[in-house]
């Protein structure tokens, strides 16, 4: 007997014969692109909106953003704005319109249906990731932590991680001391208090005054500020805080091209320090030391300041404290001399780092210079192509003066890095904006307290967090 074999109805003809069957609809969606678009209407609507992430999901991998707009009347009488705006939201993201977009799903972000609040703000996240306003992207993510649905919490955690990289938060990245070190600037720079303005012409002015006096330099200012202006015209800025946002990654950018790790390719390298008096030479050499000897490097120091004892007697406290081994002359001792007296010895005893500390009378420029030159032409014969590293030591209190200085040190030989010391002792951390954007010499560390651990590699993400963040 032949069975009757009953034909398996097309989904079409069960959901003519019972339409309340949002699943259906999707699995109709998807087999069926021309009906696509209704489809979709009709899963969202069968299911009062509860398959809005699966409507969204097959929306965005169909790109049938046009198609869907006939049904957005009837979705908002029958779901409310908040749905039509998120997928209006979806439209404009598509269309490359992300401002409108933003604005749309801020609408529908406040959504009763926790899904839907969901989705809004991931996708503003995602915008703000998109024009590289990490900060804002993270704060979107950060409201949305106890909401995220099982099938986005891989990629949600992925994102969020992500995000605390670029920003050098969680973990101990920006870490408490170097924040409360440029607590000052911080303060001096009070962009928070710019919080939740109007973009408009005070509030550029403002900004500019705020940047000159924390001593980032008119040059530095009026450049920054241009581009903000340029910027917040181009993308249609109307709130502080985006502005805030773009004048941060700006500064990340401008000061990661003055990042810069110390050489030591060499065994040994010799690191020729300069610098005047009073800026935090010895200080800032004795920190390193302990540094490279916490990093296992075996460090001697020359005290070829041999203008004053008291130089000498200084350099030799810092070795005892950093349990470093110094090599030293008489007051008035050729400074080159010491300098060869070094090398011998690390040569001898196969040391892999040797500091030079060397006089800081830059107001004997001609004299500075002869000095500087035999101590490089002594190491130099020693140590083909070394000097590793010139290590210009600058004072952050003396603002702009701290320019002119490694301008004139520039003159007398070229540098390789610079040291920016008490940054925590000064409201006018903005000089390491100038400097970098001026000078085009690598920070290689910041000073920020006179204890022999307070001095930190120059990371640009962690310093502009640190000038921002409260
Ligand atoms: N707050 C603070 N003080 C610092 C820092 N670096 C150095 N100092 C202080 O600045 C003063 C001068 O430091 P020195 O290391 O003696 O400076 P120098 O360049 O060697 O000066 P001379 O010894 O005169 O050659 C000292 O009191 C240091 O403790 C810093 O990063 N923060």
């Amino acid at each position: 007997m032949f069975k009757f074999f009953k034909r398996k109805p097309k989904i079409e003809d069960e959901l003519k014969e019972n339409p309340n069957q949002p699943e259906k609809w999707l699995k109709l969606a998807e087999e069926n692109e021309r009906r696509a678009p209704e489809a979709l209407k009709n899963a969202l609507l069968y299911s009062n909106g509860e398959l809005i992430e699966e409507v969204s999901k097959i929306l965005r991998n169909l790109a049938l953003y046009r198609e869907i707009e006939p049904y957005l009347t009837e979705i908002e009488e029958k779901l409310g704005k908040d749905y039509s705006s998120f997928l209006k939201g979806l439209i404009e993201e598509y269309r490359g319109n992300f401002q409108k977009a933003r604005n749309l799903y801020d609408v529908a972000k406040n959504s009763q249906n926790e899904k839907l609040s969901f989705l809004s703000n991931y996708h503003i996240a995602n915008l703000y990731i998109k024009e590289g306003l990490y900060d804002l992207a993270y704060k979107a993510l950060k409201e949305i932590e106890d909401k995220v649905p099982e099938s986005y919490s891989f990629e949600y955690m992925v994102k969020k991680r992500e995000l605390e990289e670029k920003l050098g938060i969680g973990g101990s990245k920006i870490i408490k001391s170097f924040k409360e070190g440029l607590k000052k600037t911080r303060d001096a720079l009070g962009l928070s208090q710019l919080s939740g303005r109007n973009v408009d012409e005070s509030l550029f002015e403002e900004l500019e005054e705020r940047l000159i006096l924390a001593d980032v330099g008119v040059k530095t200012t009026l450049e920054l500020i241009d581009y903000l202006k340029k910027e917040a015209k181009r993308r249609k800025i109307k709130k502080s805080d985006e502005l805030l946002e773009l004048l941060k990654e700006k500064i990340k950018e401008m000061l990661r091209t003055c990042k810069g790790e110390l050489n030591l390719n060499e065994k040994p390298s010799v690191i020729l320090v300069l610098g005047v008096n009073g800026v935090g030479k010895t200080t800032t050499i004795g920190k390193l030391a302990k540094q490279l000897k916490d990093k296992e490097y075996s460090v001697v120091l020359a005290a070829a300041d041999t203008f004053r004892a008291a130089a000498i007697e200084q350099l030799e406290v810092w070795a005892e404290r950093a349990g470093v081994r110094i090599v030293k002359g008489q007051e008035g001792t050729d400074p080159a001399a010491v300098v060869y007296d070094a090398i011998q010895s690390i040569k001898a005893k196969g040391e892999d780092v040797l500091i030079v500390d060397t006089a800081g009378r830059l107001h004997n420029k001609e004299r500075l210079m002869r000095e500087i030159h035999k101590i490089k032409k002594v190491i130099g014969r020693e140590f083909p192509g070394q000097p590793a590293e010139i290590l210009l030591v600058l004072d952050a209190n003396t603002g702009q003066n701290a320019i002119s200085q490694a301008k004139a040190f520039k003159e007398i030989t070229d540098v390789t890095g610079i040291a920016l010391t008490k940054l925590d002792g000064t409201a006018k951390g903005g000089i390491v904006i100038a400097i970098c954007n001026d000078l085009k010499v690598p920070i290689k560390f910041v000073g920020i307290g006179e204890k022999i651990e307070d001095l930190r590699k120059f990371d640009p993400e962690e310093f502009t967090e640190a000038l921002f963040s409260e």
